[in-house]
């Protein structure tokens, strides 16, 4: 489905992905793990648009990817960010009303009634500004906003970071319904169990290139490999 085929990438002068390639599999859930400063939002923001290809592809479905983050949104990718980009100064409602209004029709499988479904809590908050919500209820609002914008592809960045137990439960549970219902999905996370009771494949990023690749149940069992790489 996506396909980074030797991509460098960075900031400036600092460049942080030398010669990246990684595979995200059609209905399957990828995780990029690492340890800190690895590359991994680095990947995702190149994936997205917010940093330019310096060199080597990226390509959805054989196509090469748009140019600008919106392009890229509107071949059905939907990016969750560390900092989850909720718009503060407005409510739940009107954070999800303006994605259903730009990427949202009549025909759209994910509609406000469905996030609401999932996402019961954000019903009780349709008023709240985005301030006013707690981190887990800003991730909630963020990955609903993500699933309004109808992805074939959804990414997230660290979904888990900063939350309380009993939430990081919660979005794990929500994200492996989405997972059976055959979304495809890449996860960035530090989380190890998470990232890897919800992946199916993983692969490990380090100084800006992939240096282990294979399933979810290989890596949870290759203690040298978690050593290694993840400080696990
Ligand atoms: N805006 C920036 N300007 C310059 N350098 C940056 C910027 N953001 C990140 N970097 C550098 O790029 C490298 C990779 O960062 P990146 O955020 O991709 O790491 P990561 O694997 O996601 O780790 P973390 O879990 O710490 O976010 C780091 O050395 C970091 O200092």
């Amino acid at each position: 489905m996506l396909d980074l085929t030797s991509v460098a990438s960075g900031y400036g002068e600092t460049q942080v992905l030398h010669g990246l390639s990684l595979r995200a599999e059609q209905g399957r859930v990828l995780a990029v793990l690492g340890r800190n400063g690895a590359g991994k939002s680095t990947t995702l923001k190149t994936i997205m648009g917010l940093l330019p290809t310096r060199d080597g592809t990226i390509t959805l479905d054989g196509q090469p990817m748009g140019k600008t983050p919106y392009d890229i949104a509107r071949m059905g990718i939907a990016y969750v960010p560390e900092t989850r980009d909720i718009f503060p100064s407005l409510s739940v409602r009107e954070n999800l009303e303006i994605t259903a209004r730009r990427f949202g029709d009549k025909d759209s499988p994910w509609t406000m009634a469905r996030v609401l479904d999932l996402f019961p809590r954000l019903g009780e908050r349709m008023d709240n500004g985005g301030t006013q919500l707690s981190g887990g209820e800003q991730q909630m609002l963020a990955i609903a906003r993500a699933l309004l914008m109808n992805p074939r592809l959804l990414i997230l960045d660290e979904p888990t970071e900063g939350l309380a137990p009993i939430i990081v439960k919660l979005i794990h549970d929500k994200l492996m319904d989405l997972k059976r219902e055959g979304l495809s999905m890449i996860l960035v996370e530090q989380n190890f169990g998470f990232a890897t009771s919800l992946a199916d494949d993983v692969v490990v990023v380090s100084k800006g290139q992939v240096v282990w690749t294979g399933s979810a149940d290989a890596i949870r069992a290759d203690e040298d490999a978690q050593h290694k790489w993840l400080g696990v």
